[in-house]
């Protein structure tokens, strides 16, 4: 029998509750329910440190220089390991420069090893961009990053739940510059992407979009800006006569309300906030950051480095576990 391809799970910032994440999820025995083998990318020595969070004394086994197995108590999790931070100058919730460098290189290794087929897709833990920019990787985020080492040229962050799923027009983007930044192709690839990737990774047979206005009350008319008439409405229109079933704009105040009773498939939102404050008011324990358009499998938490928690152990994993959960069914 032909030995599945691993789903790598990049630690995130070694400062943040990534770590303690996978160790808490190990030790409760949450990923003992995936058929794929797991491989954390990231720190041996700031995982074991980790599970020092929960009591628990684990053992690490070098096997050459880069592969390493984490033993806590009845359970292990292969390692790669690819940073020798000191841990103990590793604060919790202190982020410093080594830990910018060090998280950039598990999800560019994470990449790499996707892109030449040796893993199945990578599931990422939470980064800090201000922290990666500083250390010299200037991306806005995984996404981007993603997008570009994948040599995509438009790929959409959508942040997924049981009640609602929002794909994002523009992403990581000052508000005042989202107007400027906004036009009718993006969002027509945006809609495009989205309304794929409901067919083909989610098996949805003729997805049901709603796309957004940017103004309140859709423009009224022009009275509020001019962005719906002059550049929503002619992508939804050349959408729609691509046999997209799409509608809108919408008036974001009130779609929400109907797209989380079910009547649509996804709400395709012009700006950040725009879609990921509904997603995380509903969704924030168990919602998936899921990247589209990519050549490879990447979903995330929807969460970020929580710093506040950080060496507590009270970070919920239960993101963590959707996110593997969904990365693994996009395998099959
Ligand atoms: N996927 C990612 O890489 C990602 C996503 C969002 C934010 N970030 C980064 O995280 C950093 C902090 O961002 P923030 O403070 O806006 O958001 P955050 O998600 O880190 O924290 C917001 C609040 O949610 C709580 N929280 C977060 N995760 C939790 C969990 N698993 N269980 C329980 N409570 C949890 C935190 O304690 C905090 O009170 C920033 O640098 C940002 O760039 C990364
Ligand atoms: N925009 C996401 C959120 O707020 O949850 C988050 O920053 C993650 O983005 P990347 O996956 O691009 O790092």
């Amino acid at each position: 029998m032909v030995a599945l391809k691993p789903l790598l799970i990049t630690m995130g910032d070694p400062a943040g509750v990534g770590p303690e994440l996978i160790i808490k999820a190990l030790l409760a025995g949450e990923l003992d329910r995936f058929e794929r083998p797991l491989q954390v990318v990231g720190d041996a020595a700031v995982l074991q440190r980790a599970a020092k969070v929960f009591d628990c004394e684990a053992e690490l086994e070098q096997h050459s220089h880069q592969d390493w197995t984490l033993t806590c108590g009845e359970r292990s999790l292969p390692v790669v390991n690819l940073s020798y931070l000191d841990e103990e100058k590793v604060e919790f919730g202190c982020p410093k420069l080594p830990c910018g460098r060090a998280m950039a290189d598990y999800i560019e290794w994470a990449v790499a090893r996707c892109l030449v087929g040796l893993a199945a897709g990578m599931v990422t833990c939470p980064i800090n961009k201000a922290i990666i920019n500083q250390a010299g990787v200037h991306f806005p985020g995984h996404t981007e990053l993603l997008a570009e080492r994948c040599g995509v040229e438009k790929v959409v962050m959508m942040l997924a739940g049981e009640k609602l799923k929002v794909s994002l027009v523009t992403t990581h983007l000052g508000l005042r510059d989202v107007s400027r930044v906004l036009n009718t192709a993006e969002i027509l690839q945006t809609i495009h992407i989205t309304d794929q990737s409901l067919r083909n990774q989610f098996g949805i047979a003729d997805p049901k979009l709603a796309v957004l206005s940017v103004n309140p009350h859709a423009g009224e008319s022009g009275l509020f800006g001019d962005e719906e008439e002059r550049l929503i409405a002619p992508a939804i229109e050349q959408a729609r006569s691509y046999g997209i079933n799409a509608s809108g704009p919408h008036s974001a105040d009130t779609l929400f309300h109907f797209a989380a009773k079910g009547e649509y498939d996804a709400v395709v939102c012009m700006y950040h906030d725009q879609g990921l404050i509904p997603l995380k008011l509903l969704h924030f324990d168990d919602g998936v950051n899921v990247t589209l358009g990519l050549p490879i499998i990447r979903t995330s938490v929807d969460h970020g480095t929580a710093y506040d928690l950080a060496g507590t152990g009270k970070a919920n994993t239960a993101s963590l576990i959707a996110a593997i959960k969904m990365a693994e069914e996009m395998t099959k």
